[in-house]
C-alpha cells in the first residue's frame, strides 16, 4: 500500500480474496475520489468486512492491487475503548502528549465536551460511540472506515449518529467507505452506493440528493427501491 495520486482516495485493481475454496471477492475495480463518502450494502457473509479490513490493512488481497492512504482509521459496531482510561486518554491513545488540545477539540466536536475526564464504563452507548469517532477524527484520516457503527444503537441514537457523521464528514472532507444492512442509512450518507453480491458488485449508483436529505422525498424513496430489490427484497416490505 501507498499514499495515492491528487484526486483519488482508493484505487483497487482487480481485487480477489478468497478464504480456503471460498472465493469472496471475485475482481473488484474500485475508485473512491477524497472526500466521496462511499457505501458498502450487501446480504450478510458477501465479503463487506473482508473489503474494509484489506483497506485497512488487516487482510491481504490473494490477487490485484489495492491502494489506500496510509493515514486511514476504522470506527467499529462497538466503540472498543480502554475501560481503565479515561475518555480523553482513549481519544488521544497512542499519539504524544501534544494531541491533548486535539482530542479535547473532537471531544467537543462529537457533543461530548466535558466528558474527558469520565470512565467509558459511565457512557452510553451512544455516548462511547461519539468518543470511538473522535479518536478517528482526531488521527485526520484520509480514509475513514465505518464498519456498522450504527448497528447497535437503538433507532432514534443511530439517527442522531447518522447526522452527526454527515456533519464532521462534510467539515473534515475524509473519504468514507461505510459498511451498512441499513438501504435507509447508505441513502442518507452515500455520495455513491454499491450493493455488494457474490463477490462482485450487483449495482453501483451514484446519490445526486442535496443533504440533508428527506425520507420522504420521491428520489430517496426510489434508490431505496433500487437497493432494497438488488438485495432480494420487496419495497413495500420495508
Ligand atoms: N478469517 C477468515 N477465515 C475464514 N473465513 C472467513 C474469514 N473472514 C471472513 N470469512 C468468510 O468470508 C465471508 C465474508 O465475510 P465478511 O465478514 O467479509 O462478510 P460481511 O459481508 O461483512 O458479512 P456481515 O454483513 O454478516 O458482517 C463469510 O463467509 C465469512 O465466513
Amino acid at each position: 500500500m501507498s499514499d495515492t495520486v491528487s484526486g483519488t482516495a482508493v484505487s483497487i485493481r482487480g481485487l480477489r480474496k478468497a478464504f480456503g475454496a471460498k472465493t469472496v471477492l471475485d475482481g473488484i475495480d474500485l475508485e473512491i475520489g477524497r472526500g466521496e463518502f462511499f457505501v458498502l450494502l450487501g446480504p450478510s457473509g458477501t465479503g463487506k468486512t473482508t473489503l474494509l479490513r484489506i483497506l485497512a490493512g488487516l487482510e491481504l488481497p490473494d490477487g490485484g492491487t489495492v491502494l489506500a492512504p496510509r493515514r486511514r482509521t476504522t470506527v467499529y459496531q462497538e466503540p472498543r475503548l480502554v475501560q481503565a482510561r479515561r475518555v480523553l486518554a482513549n481519544v488521544v491513545l497512542g499519539l504524544p502528549r501534544s494531541a491533548r488540545e486535539a482530542g479535547l477539540a473532537a471531544l467537543e466536536e462529537v457533543g461530548l465536551a466535558g466528558h474527558d475526564r469520565a470512565w467509558p464504563a459511565t457512557l452510553s452507548g451512544g455516548e462511547a460511540q461519539r468518543v470511538a469517532l473522535a479518536r478517528a477524527l482526531v488521527r485526520d484520516p484520509e480514509l475513514l472506515l465505518l464498519d456498522e457503527p450504527f448497528a447497535a444503537l437503538d433507532a432514534l441514537t443511530r439517527l442522531q449518529m447518522q447526522e452527526l457523521v454527515a456533519e464532521l464528514c462534510e467539515r473534515h472532507r475524509p473519504a468514507v467507505v461505510l459498511v451498512t444492512h441499513d438501504v435507509d442509512e447508505a441513502v442518507r450518507l452515500a455520495d455513491r452506493v454499491v450493493v455488494l453480491r457474490d463477490g462482485a458488485f450487483a449495482v453501483e449508483q451514484p446519490i445526486d440528493l442535496p443533504h440533508p436529505r428527506d425520507r420522504n422525498d420521491p428520489a430517496f424513496i426510489a434508490h431505496r427501491r433500487l437497493f432494497l430489490s438488488h438485495l432480494g427484497v420487496a419495497a413495500t416490505a420495508h
